[in-house]
């Protein structure tokens, strides 16, 4: 008898969402109250209007929802979420007078959080704001420079670095963080501070609530929660007035006790293309009284444009069949995603022993070095690799111009995977395909995984015999040369291995006599 999964109850406020498909996009001179400088610099990035997903989340924030509910926001990929939260925080703090911490946005890796702060340094300079990057991308003194401003040395007079804290101030408006780097700064940046945070922004929160990642939201949490219940009240009007220092302070309230008042509650943003429904997930959140924003009645839905295939063949001849399909979709760039880092490198120097295909193959995986990562990113992005071979590294929030298609040489395992490889195609309102390598005896599988993302029936897509049997050849001798590929890799690992063994046996004095 087949055991039926209990399922999770829904919380009651998911029950009655907004549903963003109710609102259309707005030319940008028609958006109600949108600052004109940030007119300009959307016109600049050659936007022309607000999609519905900004114009819903714009309803909720600038307009007469003012900012009063935390915000679920569970949008399709490729839909505008980043501009979403992005274009409202910053018109809300581009009134503010002292410049201090006030937006924290973290997302799970460097290159979505580099992508995120793009967009948001191509439109707050624009009302004076300035935008910080936490994510180890270089040093941390270098970072702290950046993000801490420290105070003038006037000539002659030497400060005590131990005592300079309540001098120092923050050089950005807004910081887009990943989690680690941002507990580095929490824990020993002298002069950091969640103090006056007012947004805090979760960009792929399912993502991130998914691993603990040192514990940063509770940190998060607990730094900037309501101190009107502070231990001491009397204590904190003293110092603030005695040392003049900017205090926040915050109030945790009920849904519509903050208009007006200067020191709102911390306003949290939470969103995803597969916002998670886990009670006891979302409770880590601690949101007040959230607003659930989502597209249509499906729980998860494809972009609109986006056409899925299958693509049905043995196993062992999957490469071929690759080779195939990428030969007929030309130059158009493209994202090939397999299932672990392992098989992404495999497959990618695979392919680069088939002989000249007159594309650029490239890897992109967690087992490069960032920097390595970042180039390969930079040239696929500018369009001098076609095709990058990626492990789900490349799964989430990538937004890359100009990807028409992506191909799962692996079956996703999970519905939300696929959503999210299939979204780094048909970005906003643009067409894209994803194709879907499959054996004969996954077909079942496939289609029952699709089905919960509403996509009924998967067409088939073929590629002509003749264009296999063509490459057979190629195929029988790029597998000859990978098998030597990888002994030659394995063997030059472990020589590389014994010497750092070596190394590290050594005593530190004779390595330095060394
Ligand atoms: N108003 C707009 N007009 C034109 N293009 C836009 C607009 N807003 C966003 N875009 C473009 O749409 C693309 C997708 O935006 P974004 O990356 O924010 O999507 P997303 O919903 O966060 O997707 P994902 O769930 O995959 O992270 C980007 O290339 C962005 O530049």
């Amino acid at each position: 008898m087949e055991v039926k999964k209990r399922s999770t109850p829904i919380l009651p406020w998911m029950r009655s969402p907004v549903d963003v498909n109710q609102f259309e996009a707005c030319a940008l001179n028609l958006v109600p109250c949108l600052d004109p400088r940030l007119e300009v610099a959307l016109d600049k990035m050659g936007f022309s209007s607000l999609f519905p997903v900004q114009v819903a989340v714009w309803q909720e924030t600038i307009g007469p929802g003012a900012f009063e509910r935390d915000l679920c926001i569970n949008s399709p990929t490729g839909s505008g979420k980043t501009l979403a939260y992005a274009l409202p925080i910053v018109q809300k703090l581009s009134t503010r007078s002292v410049k201090c911490l006030r937006a924290l946005v973290v997302l799970p890796t460097r290159d979505l959080a580099l992508q995120v702060k793009e967009v948001f340094a191509a439109i707050a300079p624009a009302v004076g704001l300035s935008v910080g990057l936490a994510v180890g991308q270089s040093s941390i003194a270098d970072e702290i420079s950046e993000l801490i401003k420290r105070p003038k040395l006037e000539a002659g007079i030497c400060y005590d670095p131990e005592n300079v804290t309540c001098e120092l101030q923050s050089s950005v408006d807004i910081l887009v963080a990943t989690p680690g780097r941002l507990m580095d700064h929490i824990n020993s940046t002298k002069g950091f501070t969640l103090e006056h945070l007012c947004y805090l922004v979760v960009d792929e929160t399912d993502r991130l609530l998914r691993e603990a990642y040192q514990s940063w939201l509770p940190t998060v949490l607990q730094l900037t929660q309501s101190n009107e219940e502070s231990l001491f009240p009397l204590a904190n009007s003293f110092l603030s007035s005695t040392f003049g220092s900017l205090k926040t302070i915050r109030r945790c309230g009920v849904e519509r006790g903050f208009k007006g008042k200067s020191h709102p509650r911390l306003v949290k943003m939470v969103l995803s293309a597969t916002l998670t429904q886990d009670p006891s997930k979302l409770a880590q959140l601690n949101l007040h009284h959230p607003l659930l924003m989502t597209t249509g009645k499906r729980r998860y839905q494809l972009p609109e444009k986006l056409e899925s295939y299958k693509l049905i063949c043995e196993s062992n001849l999957r490469p071929l069949y690759l080779v195939a399909l990428l030969q007929e979709l030309g130059e158009e760039k493209c994202i090939v995603f397999t299932s672990s880092t392992e098989s992404t490198h495999r497959l990618c120097t695979l392919l680069n022993l088939f002989g000249d295909l007159g594309i650029k193959i490239k890897e992109y995986s967690g087992l490069q070095r960032q920097s390595r990562r970042s180039k390969t990113l930079k040239s696929f992005r500018e369009g001098k690799v076609q095709v990058l071979v990626s492990s789900d590294a490349m799964t989430r929030g990538m937004d890359v111009q100009g990807v028409r298609n992506v191909i799962n040489y692996d079956i996703p395992a999970y519905i939300k995977t696929y959503i999210h490889r299939a979204g780094r195609t048909a970005r906003a309102g643009q067409a894209g395909r994803c194709f879907t390598l499959l054996h004969k005896y996954e077909v079942k599988r496939f289609k029952k995984m699709l089905q919960k993302a509403d996509n009924e029936s998967v067409p088939h897509y073929s590629v002509p015999s003749s264009s296999i049997e063509s490459l057979r050849a190629a195929y029988n001798s790029a597998l000859g040369k990978l098998k030597e590929t990888v002994e030659s890799e394995a063997s030059r690992k472990r020589k590389f291995g014994s010497k750092f063994l070596k190394l590290s046996r050594t005593k530190p004095t004779d390595r330095r006599k060394g």
